[in-house]
């Protein structure tokens, strides 16, 4: 058969799941009307002395029907299901290829460390492309002498490890993952050349990792404290020997650059979309390719055959022309078997991008997708590329604007910096580069909002492009992810605050989504800028209300006996029982269920009420967005503990309190409770808030531990625990004065 009459890719309806989820919706959904009809009741039932007192009864009614609501949204996630299969092998001869940019963002050495990011980097030069075809630049933030250094000798490195990768079609194509497991999948390669090459290869790397982390060590106590990295011209150079001066070997090395754009204090920089837009423009003039691989420092490459599978997609004239990007799931090298803080977010990437890939495909994730350059760029799918606009949105660089036409051909000769078009390049890294144009607003990555990645692939669909979610069985992949509470938390209000950003504002997306997409789509994109306002307003009140009620002796559900008790028992077991089947139907067990459960509660009530808290101070001019980039620094003492499983409390008192008095409350609910329960002999009339209490408990049992049994020092520090009794005090007092009414 012909190699082009044959498909490049396939879709696979998940059509059990379908089924499955839409009946469960269905279900579900009726008993929601059944719990809305009961508690709509109380409030003009007769005697009115029966029905509870108004305050606690309105509380705990709007968090029934805020659970309900974004439970209601999350079924756009359930709706399709899909996955995708491809056949890279069917595409045509390599010299058809596009071109393609890789962008690699880094922040700060002293938080993401230079070998790190140098893996990343290698990894991507390593990737299976013409090398000719692929071009890798690094975004430095950090404006870091260590990094450009480490750049340096990553390319040198690079001239061994690339032929050698090449030669031996080795898959685990960053060296420092390459090297740590060396027996992966190479049986085939028991050869005593392999062998013996590999050894030198691994000398090479370790002499590599040595002169870097040398320089590190002399830039820690040289450089580190200087003020370069909020003050600096911008810097972009070429890595590696000039062009003219290659040999055979080197002409087979993708193109490599450093990129650290101005920086000035009296500017903002929009964090990591600013980055990306500058290495956006530079790109632009330099290599200008069609495609896009957008990269954490992070985040290195685990096999080379990403960039072929994604053009499996763009090779498809069906789909192509409306495609802005492939996403790949973010996976991660440092998950332990129990992932108590479920580091890998899971349900989003085993589950929910198959969701939304089944109604316009999956958001984007930040890192790990290759997007289609017009796509930034132009205005709608439909509308085309409308070059006025776009040349009046671009910024002053005519060179840049030139770049924007379909047949521009950068011409730039990258080996000599002092070329006029190098200079172009630093205009185009400049921070002042971007006043009055769009940049932000219209064209490039998003500002909007601390999470870019998610605003960025909003507006995109609104635009009415689409998105493919491609999770092949063996990672493309693998990053850092945080594993300990503390890091876990920090990240976590930062994504709540840019969530929430999105959500209370005009783009808000039941405003903003359903004239541009589908309602499904909206809703999906709703269901994640409100969960964390959402999650926090209602577990607060499902941690507080019920208990001091309990305390106060004023039942707040329906008797154990009575008929409408078992509306109440059926939705907790469907909810639970669907999230059970969701997690084993995915490989999860029913430790990841119980760990889901407790992480989404201990986030739902520490970081997403910080980060929700801090859009409101923005709002009120009280606050500034900042974007922390994460510790990529393992701490040896919290990864054992991460791997035995055992929660680490070292975070902020301002994290843990809030949580510590919670349980605390909770405490003292089950305990009065049960005391009630056995000393007036009824069981029934306080049964649903005492197991409210005990469940509650029992998923957090692991903070009662660190609270009471734990001697080691990742338990709760006992100023945390008395501060939270006393904090348990105002809100008993709290209580007592207002719910009685
Ligand atoms: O001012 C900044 C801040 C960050 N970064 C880079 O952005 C990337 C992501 O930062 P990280 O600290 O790793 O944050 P995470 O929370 O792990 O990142 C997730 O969340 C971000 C949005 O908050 C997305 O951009 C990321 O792709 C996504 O992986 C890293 O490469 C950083 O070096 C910059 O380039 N400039
Ligand atoms: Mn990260």
């Amino acid at each position: 058969m012909e190699k082009h009459s044959l498909p490049l890719h396939l879709t696979h309806v998940h059509k059990s799941s379908t089924v499955i989820n839409r009946s469960h919706a269905l279900l579900h959904c009726i008993a929601i009307a059944f719990l809305i009809d009961y508690r709509v009741s109380l409030l003009f039932q007769e005697p009115k002395t029966s029905a509870p007192p108004l305050l606690p009864w309105f509380l705990v009614f709007t968090a029934e029907l805020l659970l309900s609501f974004l439970w209601l949204l999350g079924i756009a996630f359930r709706w399709r299901p899909v996955s995708r299969t491809v056949f890279p092998e069917r595409l045509p001869e390599d010299d058809k290829l596009p071109a393609i940019d890789v962008f690699i963002c880094t922040a700060d050495p002293s938080k993401e460390p230079t070998v790190e990011v140098m893996n990343t980097v290698l990894s991507a030069m390593a990737l299976d492309y013409p090398p000719e075809k692929l071009h890798v630049y690094l975004s430095d933030d950090g404006g870091s002498s260590i990094t450009l250094l480490g750049m340096k000798e990553a390319w040198k490195f690079a001239r061994w490890w690339l032929p050698f990768c090449k030669k031996y079609g080795i898959k685990t194509i960053c060296p420092e993952a390459f090297f740590s497991c060396p027996d992966d999948d190479y049986d085939d390669y028991g050869s005593a050349e392999f062998t013996v090459e590999k050894q030198q290869i691994e000398t090479k790397y370790e002499i590599f990792k040595e002169q870097v982390t040398r320089a590190t060590e002399k830039w820690n106590l040289e450089d580190k404290s200087s003020n370069s990295c909020r003050d600096h011209p911008s810097v972009v150079e070429v890595i590696g020997e000039k062009y003219d001066e290659k040999t055979e070997d080197q002409a087979k090395m993708p193109l490599l650059v450093y990129v650290a754009r101005e920086k000035r204090s009296f500017y903002s920089h929009n964090f990591k979309a600013g980055a990306l837009n500058v290495l956006l423009r530079v790109s632009g003039v330099m290599s200008n390719s069609p495609y896009i691989l957008v990269l954490d420092c992070d985040m290195y490459c685990n096999d080379p055959t990403s960039a072929r599978r994604t053009m499996c997609f763009h090779f498809d004239s069906n789909i192509s022309p409306s495609l802005a990007f492939v996403q790949f799931p973010q996976k991660f090298h440092n998950i332990s078997k129990n992932d108590i803080y479920d580091s890998q977010i899971r349900t989003v990437f085993a589950s929910s991008y198959y969701g939304l890939d089944g109604l316009k495909g999956p958001m984007l994730s930040g890192t790990n997708f290759y997007i289609k350059r017009v796509s930034l760029f132009s205005l709608s799918v439909r509308k085309g590329m409308d070059l006025k606009e776009r040349k009046n949105s671009c910024g002053p660089s005519n060179e840049f604007r030139k770049s924007l036409d379909v047949d521009y051909e950068p011409s730039i000769d990258v080996s000599d910096s002092s070329n006029t078009l190098m200079q172009e390049t630093k205009l185009l890294a400049s921070c002042s580069y971007e006043k009055n144009s769009k940049w932000g607003e219209k064209v490039g990555f998003m500002y909007h909002s601390l999470v870019e990645d998610y605003f960025t692939g909003f507006t995109l669909h609104c635009k009415g492009w689409r998105s493919v979610y491609l999770n092949p069985e063996r990672p493309q992949f693998l990053g850092t992810s945080t594993t300990n509470l503390n890091d876990l938390l920090i990240q976590n209000t930062r994504w709540s605050s840019g969530l929430v950003q999105v959500g209370i504002s005009k783009f808000c997306p039941f405003i903003y989504g359903p004239l541009r997409m589908s309602l499904l789509q909206s809703t999906a994109y709703a269901e994640f800028s409100f969960f964390p306002l959402l999650y926090c307003l209602s577990l607060w009140c499902f941690a507080t209300i019920p208990q001091l009620c309990l305390l106060l002796g004023i039942p707040l559900y329906p008797e154990a006996s009575s008929s409408s008790f078992y509306v109440f028992l059926f939705i907790f077991l469907s909810a639970i029982s669907k999230h059970i089947y969701d997690v084993v139907s995915t490989g999860g067990s029913i430790i990841t269920w119980r760990n889901e459960q407790r992480i989404w509660m201990i986030k739902s009530v520490t970081s997403s009420l910080y980060g929700s808290l801090n859009v409101i101070m923005e709002k009120l001019g009280l606050a500034e967005a900042s974007f922390l980039p994460t510790n990529k620094v393992a701490d040896d003492e919290q990864v054992k503990r991460y791997q035995m499983g055992l929660f680490d409390f070292r975070t902020s008192t301002m994290l843990l309190a809030p949580l510590v008095t919670l349980v605390f409350l909770n405490i003292a609910a089950f305990v009065c409770g049960v005391l009630r329960m056995i000393v007036a002999g009824d069981w029934e009339t306080m049964f649903v808030q005492v197991f409210l209490s005990f469940y509650i408990l029992a998923m957090n049992y692991a903070v009662v531990e660190g609270m009471t049994v734990r001697k080691d020092n990742g338990r709760i520090s006992p100023s945390v625990t008395l501060l939270s009794a006393v904090l348990l005090v105002i809100l008993l007092f709290l209580g007592s004065i207002t719910l009685k009414h």
